[in-house]
């Protein structure tokens, strides 16, 4: 399902990344399944650090999550891996700056979302050059999923975006909780992403429908 703008503002509304290493051993189709039944409106399979899958077992757990999305009807985006997203069948696919250049995502992934991260407004405006259909904005805070990240830039780092002219799709991503929400939102940020906040929650079912109330209060 390719979206239009405003439809994707919605879907990235309350965008839940994830893959097996941040289930704390649960089975990550479980907590796609609560976080779906809590409301998140997008999932990004990122099957990424210490003891990720790979290889076929990688592309099988793939498998049930994009089935589980597709039964929902929640897009489903593949991080960084253009072979996976093709053989998923992902609606889309989400690409940072040290991975493959958006122009080629496109070629070989044609009326597909794209996905980008950028830190600053300069990323942001060459990722739109790019054809990016949403920017990923981050780290909004500190922290602990992803070790390479890059500094924080707080909410101020989607304010400035917004104040030079970024209209696209933002979504704010990096230490994001219940919390710091709706600073993220109020930022300009169409939605959150996270992964810990509703992976590590006792309840991810829980997690998932306060932050999505949050959402829902603001947007
Ligand atoms: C929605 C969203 N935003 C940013 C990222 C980070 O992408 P990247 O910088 O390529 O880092 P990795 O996730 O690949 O480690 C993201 N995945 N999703
Ligand atoms: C993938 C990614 N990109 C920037 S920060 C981050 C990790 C976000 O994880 P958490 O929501 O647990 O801080
Ligand atoms: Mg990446």
């Amino acid at each position: 399902m390719k979206l239009h703008t405003d439809q994707l503002r919605e879907a990235l509304q309350l965008y839940l990344v994830m893959g097996s290493p941040n289930c704390a051993g649960a089975d990550p189709v479980e907590v796609l399944k609560a976080a779906i039944d809590g409301g998140i409106t997008m999932f990004q399979y990122r099957e990424k650090g210490a003891g990720a899958l790979t290889g076929a077992a990688s592309l099988a757990l793939g498998a049930q999550l994009r089935e589980l999305c597709a039964r929902h009807a929640i897009p489903f985006i593949v991080n960084d891996d253009v072979g996976m997203a093709e053989a998923l069948e992902a609606d889309g696919i989400h690409v940072g700056q040290e991975d493959t250049a958006a122009e080629e995502v496109r070629r070989r992934f044609p009326g597909k979302i794209v996905g980008i991260s950028a830190h600053n407004l300069a990323e942001a405006q060459s990722a739109l050059a790019a054809g990016a259909d949403y920017l990923g904005v981050g780290p909004m805070y500190a922290t602990r999923t992803k070790l390479d990240a890059r500094e924080v830039q707080g909410p101020e780092g989607l304010v400035r975006m917004r104040e030079g002219g970024i209209r696209l799709p933002l979504v704010g991503i990096g230490g994001i909780d219940a919390a710091g929400a709706a600073a993220v939102l109020r930022g300009g940020a169409d939605g959150i992403a996270v992964v810990s906040a509703i992976t590590q929650a006792r309840s991810p079912r829980e997690a998932a429908a306060e932050l999505r109330e949050i959402v829902n209060m603001i947007k």
